[in-house]
């Protein structure tokens, strides 16, 4: 007997903003209060097709994401895992500005790693009404994908043909369709989500990232931390390296290292931070600095975000930053 449409396993499809979901009324590309709908019929002709249907929530207000701010992930991780339990959908697609989407993509890796619903993100370089639009063949791709992986499989990314995992991609294309990158491959056998120690208070912390480029002085790190963040990630030349003979650089970093976390990776698109290598990479290490192994550097916002807002401590953080929680990074092999 066939089933009718209701008894169909839902998936759910989260709906944040992004050019995906935009029209050109001549003030350039904004928000279509529209496309909810649009969306509904599009993904349930998609879903239906593979024996699912697809129902649609959107995010209040839904955003161009390069306005995203630290509120922005966890809110929207929060709103799928009520949404799922609510809804009890089997597999969730999330659409999201190409813009901060591998900022999200990596959180949302954390944040709903223990979800029991795969989970994939998608968006598009052309607005869904525009004649060249990549939208459409992106949603596809991402029900696709999502209805077709196990319950617990990491959260990932599926744009321009290809799905990469979420917590490894970056943006890598500003206009072409195959907009995101994983130079690097998922870290093998994670070990899942630390047991939050204490309660997170209810604020979101703010992460911000300073990256070394010869002439940098210790006064332009001490300003990058001047809007008060929670922690910092620093961008590292090779192997984990700092101008640590920059007058007053080491002093900079033992001070930010003991307000805060300090995470380091590497600007570099593959390899690790190996802070043993170089002297100037020992000094460096000596300041306090977290190495953040093979991070890309929106992975490490990320885990470091999530550890901070899950209440943990900074020893606590540098002592879990090492390890591989849902794939992130690559433990190197001490
Ligand atoms: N292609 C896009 O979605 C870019 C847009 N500025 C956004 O991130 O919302």
């Amino acid at each position: 007997m066939r089933r009718t449409e209701v008894e169909l396993p839902t998936v759910l499809i989260f709906a944040t903003g992004g050019t995906i979901g935009m029209h050109d009324l001549g003030k350039g590309l904004e928000i279509d209060p529209n496309f909810g709908e649009i969306l509904e019929h599009r993904a349930n002709e998609i879903a239906l097709r593979l024996g699912y249907r697809a129902r649609v929530n959107q995010l209040q207000p839904a955003i161009e994401s390069a306005n995203a701010d630290e509120e922005t992930a966890p809110k929207i991780a929060r709103a799928i895992r009520a949404r799922v339990g609510a809804m009890r959908a089997s597999a969730v697609v999330v659409t999201h500005g190409t813009d901060t989407l591998a900022y999200t993509a990596s959180r949302l890796a954390f944040e709903l790693a223990d979800l029991g619903v795969p989970v994939t993100i998608t968006g598009s370089q052309f607005p869904h009404g525009a004649e060249q639009t990549d939208a459409f063949d992106n949603l596809s791709l991402a029900i696709r994908t999502v209805t077709q992986a196990n319950p617990k499989a990491p959260v990932s990314v599926a744009f321009g043909g290809t799905v990469i995992p979420a917590v490894r991609a970056t943006k890598s294309d500003a206009e072409g369709l195959i907009a995101f990158r994983a130079e690097r491959k998922l870290g093998g056998a994670p070990r899942g989500l630390p047991q939050r120690s204490v309660d997170g208070g209810s604020s979101i912390a703010r992460v911000v990232t300073f990256r070394f480029t010869p002439g940098v002085n210790a006064a332009d790190l001490l300003a990058a931390v001047g809007g008060g963040p929670d922690a910092l990630v620093l961008e590292c030349y090779g192997a984990g390296n700092a101008p640590m003979a920059q007058r007053g650089i080491a002093d900079a970093l033992a001070e930010v290292s003991a307000r805060m976390p300090v995470v380091a990776v590497t600007q570099c698109a593959l390899g690790s931070v190996d802070t043993e290598r170089y002297a100037v990479g020992r000094q460096f290490a000596a300041t306090g600095v977290i190495g953040g192994s093979d991070l890309t550097l929106e992975a490490a916002i990320a885990k470091v975000g999530y550890l901070i807002d899950q209440g943990f401590t900074r020893p606590e953080i540098a002592e879990l930053m090492p390890h591989n929680l849902v794939g992130e990074l690559t433990p190197s092999a001490a």
